[in-house]
This record gives structure tokens, sequence and C-alpha cells, in this order.
């Protein structure tokens, strides 16, 4: 695997409003991983994404990807590698899920090749059979998977000799577990391709299972960063999330497995007296 970064933050400053939203976070990704960013609300996961796709300026620090600023990149060059999934996207017109998933083909204009593209992207989603159907009649799920196809159709002709990047906020968040398990299983076979995929989850677990690497963030700077079983330790997630959890490991997988200490706040108590 190459070990080198592809994309790469250093230093990012992100000040708004009298906040410091980042201060001094710092990351890179190597091609060919999964990297997940974890971190309470707040903590400014979806600032530093969009810094990372050159949607927000920060106030100092910088953006590299394939060792160009994101300044010295083409806007229209960059679109044609790098693919943004944003937690929310309001679709106000009557688009059909297709015409949404075919926007990630706005940058290419290959009318050649489009149609196969969109199609084929719209099956790894696993939202091929709702193509016709309005965009806006659509479950949450759904939408977030079609808005899935989009980012797939617009990095489809990245690859090992084309560099392509994946920046998904929350892809999983409005999924059934059975779908979750499949996006993470479709991004693994998109970092086998070569692509670079930094993705925010909220799930540990599924971290833990999925990515290459994991960067912690908390208060809008990196409190740890390294493999699953660098990362996944307990007293990590209790300084980072205020939670306490055993950390064991998974039999079948070898992977860390989180294990939340349910059952320890006031309600639990009075409901297990009343029982
Ligand atoms: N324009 C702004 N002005 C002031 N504060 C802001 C602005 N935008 C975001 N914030 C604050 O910055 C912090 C980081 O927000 P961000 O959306 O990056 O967090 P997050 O880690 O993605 O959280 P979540 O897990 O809830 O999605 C939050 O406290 C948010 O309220």
């Amino acid at each position: 695997m190459n070990t080198q970064a592809l994309a790469k933050v250093s230093n990012l400053v992100v000040e708004r409003g009298g906040r410091r939203l980042l201060d001094q976070a710092g990351l890179e990704i190597r091609p060919g991983s999964v990297h997940v960013l974890v971190g309470p609300n707040g903590a400014g996961k979806s600032t530093l994404l969009s810094v990372m796709a050159g949607d927000l300026r920060p106030s100092s620090g910088e953006v590299t990807w394939c060792g160009q600023t994101l300044d010295q990149w083409c806007p229209h060059a960059l679109a044609r590698c790098r693919a943004v999934l944003p937690q929310d996207t309001v679709v106000t017109f009557p688009l059909t899920a297709w015409e949404v998933a075919e926007m990630g083909r706005l940058p290419h204009r290959t009318p050649e090749r489009d149609a196969r593209i969109v199609r084929e992207a719209l099956d790894r989603a696993g939202v091929w059979h709702l193509s016709g159907r309005d965009y806006r009649s659509l479950s949450g799920g759904e939408r977030q998977r079609v808005q899935m196809a989009r980012v797939l159709a617009q990095v489809h002709d990245t690859g090992p000799d084309q560099p392509g990047l994946l920046l998904l906020d929350e892809p999983t968040s409005a999924l059934d577990v059975r779908h979750q398990l499949r996006l993470m299983e479709l991004l693994r076979v998109d970092a086998a391709r070569g692509r670079t995929i930094l993705v925010v989850l909220h799930d540990l677990n599924l971290a833990a299972a999925y990515a290459d690497h994991i960067t912690v963030l908390k208060d809008g700077k990196v409190v740890a960063s390294g493999t699953p079983a660098q990362v996944m330790r307990a007293e990590t997630i209790t300084h980072a999330w205020g939670v306490e959890c055993l950390v064991e490991r998974d039999s079948l997988t070898g992977c860390p497995w989180v294990r939340m200490r349910y059952g320890l706040g006031r309600a639990t108590a009075h409901r297990e007296h009343a029982a």
C-alpha cells in the first residue's frame, strides 16, 4: 500500500463568531485507506470536512491534496476527483433519484459514458430500483443512499492511477444496520481501488471494524490518532466523550469492541428498582 499521504491537513484554525472551532487540527490520509473522523457533537468534524472540501476558508493552516494546496487547484479539476457528502442535502426541485445521482457527472460531461456510470453508482448504493422516484418522496435512508450514488458517480473515473478523494459526513446516520454494513463494505472496496476516504461516524464500533486509521476530535483539537487498536481505548473514549466504557476484542474480527457502560444513569437504576 502507498504510505505517502495524499490528503494532508496542517495546523488548521477556524474561528467564527469569536469562537475557535478548529484549533491547530491536523491529519494525513493515505491513498487506499479509510480514515474515520470521530468526536462528540460540536467537536468540529463537519467544519474540518468543509475546509477539506474547499467550502470554508480557514483562519490559518492549510489543506493539500496530491501535494497542492486547495488554492492551487483548478476548481473544475478538483470537482472531477473530490466528492463530498454533506450531513444534510436539501433538494427543493422535483428531481428524480436518477437526476440527483447524475449531478455527480456535471464536472465530467462525458455523455457517452454518463448513463452507464450513473446506473452503476445507483446500483452500488442499492437504490437503482428508486431511479424514477421523486427524490423528495424518498425516506431519509433512501435519500442518503441516492446522495452516496451521486458521490460514487462523481469519483467514478478515479482509481490507482488517478487519485480520488471521498469526504463523507455521517453517511450512515439514516441507514438501517444492514445498509450501514453495506456502505462500509463499499468504502473498503473503493479504498482497495485506490481511493482516499475520510468519513465521519458516530458509531465507534463501526469505526473500529472498518477504519484503517481513526482520528478523534474534541473541542476542535485532535486528541488521538492512530489505528483502531491504538485509538479505541477506554481512557481515550472517556476523555473525549465523558462516558464510561469497556473495550474488548471482538473474537471474530480481532477489532476493538467498545461496550458502553449502560445502566449507570438514574433512570435505569430506578427501572431496576421498580422491576
Ligand atoms: N458559523 C458559525 N458560527 C459560530 N459557531 C459555529 C458556526 N458554525 C459551526 N459552529 C459551531 O462550531 C462547532 C463545531 O461544529 P461542527 O458542525 O463542525 O461540529 P461536529 O463535530 O460536526 O458536530 P456533530 O457531531 O453535532 O455533527 C459547534 O459548536 C457549532 O455550534
